[in-house]
């Protein structure tokens, strides 16, 4: 029996314990530190068994999976250090920066116990168990951050236990991850907020600020709804990286301020072109590692017969659909319909016809 204890079973703890919960011969323990979210872990079939004691679940683990906001992994390092872990229990983490929880653990009389830092690179602007998904984690990458002195033995058996969430695992130096992510992904989370915000000032004089706003405006701000908690510990966490960031940040802004004085069209056109070219060439998350599936995932309010009406609006096209899962779906909220096809030709057409519909379509 291998016995998994995930520590604050949110969104990602949630979906990775729904990634291994029933798989064979595993035990699935969910931690939390309030005695609602342990009966609601329950309720809703997450995990096997949950408590509210952090001894309990850890003395019993193969694995320890620390999915809480990374303001709290060194605390609860600290304390796993105090335990009597057993021996060869593996202890990861999901944080969204890697150096800090890596240095600690380093700190750290572990026993015999072996921390291996963890980063899953998917997620989304939800929160909380509710949003927690099987297919989160699905052909995202997920970044695997051990010391040099990691037992290999080690890292093949997290390897093995994290192939259950279908993602293409990667092993990347926790320095070097905390500089990419800061920029890929931290500073976007900074500039959304920031342009959010900037647009909800001038919203207050004139409401038709946010009455207009739409379509792009609400792509390139939806990160900007992520939960305030996770990322303050993320971003006072990675400060250093952050800072230099955006003074780079500050200095691109500044390309488009004077371009714009100078009324530098061609250098404008140039930019977006350059842009363009980029993230055109920029790797779709089907096109991982790992075998390629053909799935895309549409946004859909919670309406009565909008399943049906996405099934023969391909069907009337005759674009083959193999199958359909309902991700999330609750009264009010926008439901997440995953949609595979058999090939890249009937995607494509699926992609081509749904967003002709209006429908909002992601890879
Ligand atoms: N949101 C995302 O898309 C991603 C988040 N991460 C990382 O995953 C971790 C968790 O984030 P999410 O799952 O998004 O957040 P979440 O808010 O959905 O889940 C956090 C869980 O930890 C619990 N929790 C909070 N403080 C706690 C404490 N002091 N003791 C015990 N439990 C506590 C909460 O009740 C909740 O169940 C963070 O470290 C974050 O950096 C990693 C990849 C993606
Ligand atoms: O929703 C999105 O696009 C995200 O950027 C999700 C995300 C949030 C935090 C991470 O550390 C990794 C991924």
């Amino acid at each position: 029996m291998t016995t998994v204890a995930i520590f604050g079973v949110g969104l990602i703890g949630g979906s990775i314990a729904l990634c291994l919960k029933g798989k064979p011969d595993m035990k699935v323990i969910g931690y939390s530190n309030r005695q609602s979210s342990v009966e609601k872990y329950m309720q809703r079939g997450v995990v096997d068994y949950a408590t509210t004691s952090k001894r309990e679940a850890a003395e019993q683990a193969d694995f320890i999976i620390l999915c809480v906001p990374v303001g709290n992994l060194e605390e609860y390092l600290i304390e796993l250090s105090t335990f009597n872990l057993k021996p060869g229990c593996i202890i990861t983490d999901v944080g969204s920066t890697k150096a800090s929880v890596a240095a600690c653990a380093r700190s750290l009389d572990l026993g015999e116990a072996v921390f291996i830092g963890g980063h899953p690179m998917a997620g989304s602007e939800r929160s909380g168990v509710e949003a927690a998904s099987g297919y989160l984690l699905e052909n995202a990458y997920y970044v695997l951050t051990p010391d040099d002195d990691a037992p290999p033995v080690a890292v093949e058996k997290l390897k093995e236990l994290l192939s259950h969430t279908k993602a293409n695992i990667v092993i990347v130096d926790s320095v070097e991850h905390d500089e990419i992510v800061g920029a890929i992904s931290h500073l976007p989370h900074m500039i959304a907020v920031a342009l959010v915000n900037q647009v909800r000032s001038y919203n207050e004089g004139n409401g038709l600020y946010e009455s207009l706003a739409a379509g792009g405006f609400r792509d390139i701000t939806r990160i900007a709804s992520s939960d305030p908690v996770v990322w303050r510990d993320i971003l006072v966490n990675n400060r250093g990286v952050l800072l230099q960031l955006l003074r780079d940040w500050s200095m691109e802004t500044s390309k488009f301020a004077d371009m714009l004085e100078q009324s530098d069209g061609d250098s404008i056109e140039e930019a977006f072109r350059t842009a363009r070219e980029f993230r055109s060439k920029m790797p779709e998350r089907r096109k991982g590692i790992i075998h390629s599936t053909f799935d895309c995932y549409v946004d859909v309010p919670d309406t009565p017969g909008i399943i049906g009406k996405i099934a023969s609006e391909l069907g009337n096209k005759r674009i083959n659909l193999s199958n359909m899962h309902i991700i999330e779906s609750r009264e009010d909220v926008p439901g997440i319909l995953r949609l595979s096809f058999r090939d890249q030709e009937n995607l494509d057409q699926a992609i081509e016809q749904l967003t002709a519909s209006g429908y909002d379509v992601h890879l």
